[in-house]
């Protein structure tokens, strides 16, 4: 139902002036590449891809657990929001300036390209309690994650490939410190992490320290779209406890994930390329086309 060339008669800038904002945004701060891939993913696992993630408001996907105080990237859809309209006003869903920017985000930091589909139109509700149930959180065992995909009608391998995406970013302590010194009542560390991370994780996230310190997700590559984050989990150094199951995991959906990520730390050029076509799965996660839904003149508030 989605299109390449969906605004190509209404809006034929609409990649060029994306980019550029996209681009500027990075030139300030590199790391806002991965926070725009994120609030594309956090936008279609709930509801679908249809920019309910970016209404302002109470009790708003905003004010959900694995948003508040972490999605962010807010102020630069704005920019890329504005821009569109004075172009080509009232034209450009903010769900498609989502799944654009996605898509930039990687190009800029090295990563793959592909093809984006567009035609998606902006979605008229945004819930808080449907983000808490539809968002995996980093607590979760490959199981309870992959459920989550299912969900949305995606399955193991859109897993893995998409938790490739924690090759850029940062994570706060508080997602992952619970690893670090008496995992699930063990009085021990998380024994599928690296000795040697511990460690240096302990001293940036010292017991009753800052939850919101961060550390770089891929230890080895943060601002870089690379196939680190899989040769990481290989040897015992993903971050959350949500990564390193995908590989040291006990249950089912980790023998399954397992694989995949040897695969992919071995062949970068399998993993772009699972990954695109991943992201253009979930690009497709419910997409409201036609007459649904609106094409939002200001992404944070419902015309
Ligand atoms: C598989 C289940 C996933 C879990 C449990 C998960 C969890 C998390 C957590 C806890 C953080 C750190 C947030 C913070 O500390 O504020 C994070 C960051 C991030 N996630 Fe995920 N994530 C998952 C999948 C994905 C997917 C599918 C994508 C995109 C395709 C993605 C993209 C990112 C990026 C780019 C960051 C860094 C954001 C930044 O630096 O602003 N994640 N994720
Ligand atoms: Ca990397």
């Amino acid at each position: 139902q989605l299109t390449s060339d969906f605004y190509v008669q209404s809006c034929p800038k609409v990649f060029q002036i994306v980019r550029q904002e996209v681009k500027n945004a990075i030139k300030t701060e590199m790391r806002m590449a991965a926070s725009l891939l994120r609030l594309h993913f956090h936008d279609c696992f709930v509801n679908g891809c249809d920019a309910s993630l970016l209404l302002d408001g109470n009790n708003t996907e905003k004010s959900s657990n694995a948003n508040l105080n972490s999605a962010r990237g807010f102020e630069v859809v704005d920019n890329i929001k504005n821009a569109l309209e004075r172009t080509c006003s009232g034209v450009v869903s903010c769900a498609d300036i989502l799944a654009i920017a996605a898509r930039d985000s990687v190009i800029l930091s090295g990563g793959p390209s592909w093809r984006v589909l567009l035609g998606r139109r902006d979605g008229m509700v945004s819930n808080q309690t449907a983000a808490n149930s539809a968002l995996p959180s980093p607590f979760e065992t490959a199981d309870q994650i992959l459920a989550k995909f299912v969900a949305v009608d995606l399955n193991a391998t859109d897993v893995a490939s998409l938790s490739g995406a924690h090759t850029i970013g940062l994570a706060k302590c508080g997602t992952f410190s619970h690893r670090l010194f008496n995992f699930s009542g063990s009085g021990a560390p998380d024994r599928t992490m690296n000795t040697e991370l511990q460690t240096n994780l302990q001293g940036v996230c010292p017991l009753n320290g800052d939850g919101d310190k961060t550390t770089d997700l891929d230890i080895n590559s943060v601002d870089l779209f690379d196939n680190h984050y899989f040769s990481n989990l290989v040897n015992g150094k993903g971050i959350l406890q949500s990564d390193q199951e995908l590989f040291s995991g006990g249950d089912a959906a980790a023998l399954a994930t397992k694989i995949l990520v040897q695969q992919y730390s071995d062949d970068s050029k399998l993993f772009f390329n699972d990954f695109r076509n991943s992201m253009i799965r979930m690009g497709n996660i419910r997409p409201l086309t036609g007459s649904q839904g609106e094409i939002r003149k200001n992404c944070r508030v419902l015309n």
